[in-house]
């Protein structure tokens, strides 16, 4: 199955069909037109591409603040045998098309996927070669080369990268985002606030848990965070780019679908929901190969791959409506336009944040971290 909307569209009898993706996908999103020569290029360069726009009501007293986001994702191009620079030149060049994709879709921000300049290598332990595609934030190649499109195509850019901290922290490595503005400048940078130790997501093997917290980037299509990947199972992490005035926040993963598939669709959606504000979910696509045997310890034979990236990005309102989800199988380009005005308008409504009781749990959560905390625990 490529993706679940299009399967319920082509196999549920049309009421049916509307009625589940109503219950399973919120308000519907309107297909967005595009151009003849964005069309062609996703058939020539084979890659899926599908544009939606979220609605949001017209207000009186401010004018729409209309964004149209690009949530990338992509397969590795070459083998994992090859030189690490052939690897990441190769990447470079898949990228800059889908961005040109993106800039003919109109996006005025775009996202990539988790450590998008590289196969996700972490799974094998192995010190070398991988940690050789580690790069400076601000101006290592990856930074160089989409500093260049940012400026080019007038978007902001999210770019989630292997970071060698050769400045301040004697060369540590860290897994990071980078935000880089329409200015093609760098505007900064947030770090994986937590780091998986499940299945082959062997990641605690190269770097540390972030030290810089919960950093908002305001830009001119909107203040944006980014959450990384294993960063959705946290509530409290969505909650504090909320709470430090997020109204997009990215979510560049790479997880497989024996692990996470059935999670996928909720966490980042169920995030935009409580935090009255947008989330894009961007997932790798397909198997990456590496040339030595591994295991994690989980009775499993040794294997050479991490299993199957499954892709099925999107994007999500903070009223819970939700795109269809990209291919599973292919690269991919997902177009969504918003009204960042909505965010407001879900706060009206909801009222989640007026109700957040953030004085409450802060003094429940010091309570809980003492040495000598009692559980609220009521026995029979
Ligand atoms: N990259 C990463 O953090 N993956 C962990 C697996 C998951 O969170 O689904």
């Amino acid at each position: 199955m490529d993706d679940l909307y299009t399967s319920l569209n082509d196999h549920l009898p049309p009421e049916l069909a509307k009625e589940a993706i109503r219950i399973l996908y919120g308000a519907p999103c309107q297909k967005l037109e595009l151009c003849e020569e964005v069309l062609n290029l996703s058939q020539s360069e084979n890659f899926d591409l599908k544009a939606f726009r979220i609605h949001a009501a017209e207000e009186q007293t401010r004018s729409r603040r209309v964004v149209r986001i690009g949530a990338i994702q992509n397969s590795i191009v070459l083998p994992t045998t090859e030189p690490v620079a052939k690897q990441r030149e190769a990447l470079h060049q898949r990228i800059g098309t889908l961005i040109h994709a993106a800039y003919l879709c109109g996006c005025n921000v775009v996202g990539l996927q988790e450590a998008w300049h590289m196969p996700f290598a972490f799974c094998t332990r192995e010190k070398q070669p991988w940690c050789e595609f580690a790069e400076h934030a601000f101006d290592g190649p990856s930074a160089k080369f989409l500093c260049q499109l940012a400026q080019k195509y007038n978007m902001v850019i999210v770019s989630s990268i292997l970071e060698r901290d050769d400045e301040v922290h004697g060369e540590v490595i860290w897994n990071t985002a980078v935000v880089i503005s329409n200015t093609g400048k760098v505007i900064g940078k947030s770090r994986k606030n937590h780091i998986p130790r499940v299945g082959d997501f062997n990641e605690s093997t190269y770097y540390m848990e972030s030290t810089i917290g919960h950093p908002v980037f305001e830009t001119q299509f909107g203040k944006i965070a980014v959450n990384i990947c294993y960063g959705r199972h946290h509530p409290q992490n969505w909650m504090m780019y909320g709470i430090n005035g997020a109204e997009i926040v990215f979510n560049p993963s790479a997880t497989v679908g024996g692990l996470s598939e059935p999670l996928w669709s909720i966490e980042a959606r169920n995030a935009a929901i409580a935090n009255s504000y947008f989330t894009v979910a961007i997932n790798r696509v397909g198997t990456e190969y590496f040339p030595n045997e591994f295991t994690s310890g989980d009775g499993k034979p040794a294997h050479k791959n991490f299993g199957n990236f499954y892709g099925s990005s999107y994007v999500t309102g903070p009223d819970g409506t939700r795109t269809p989800g990209l291919s599973r199988t292919k690269d991919g380009l997902l177009v969504t336009e918003i009204d960042l005005n909505m965010c407001r308008q879900v706060k009206d409504k909801w009222g989640f944040r007026m109700t957040q009781r953030l004085d409450m749990y802060a003094k429940s959560l010091n309570e809980a971290i003492q040495s000598d905390y009692q559980g609220q625990t009521i026995k029979e």
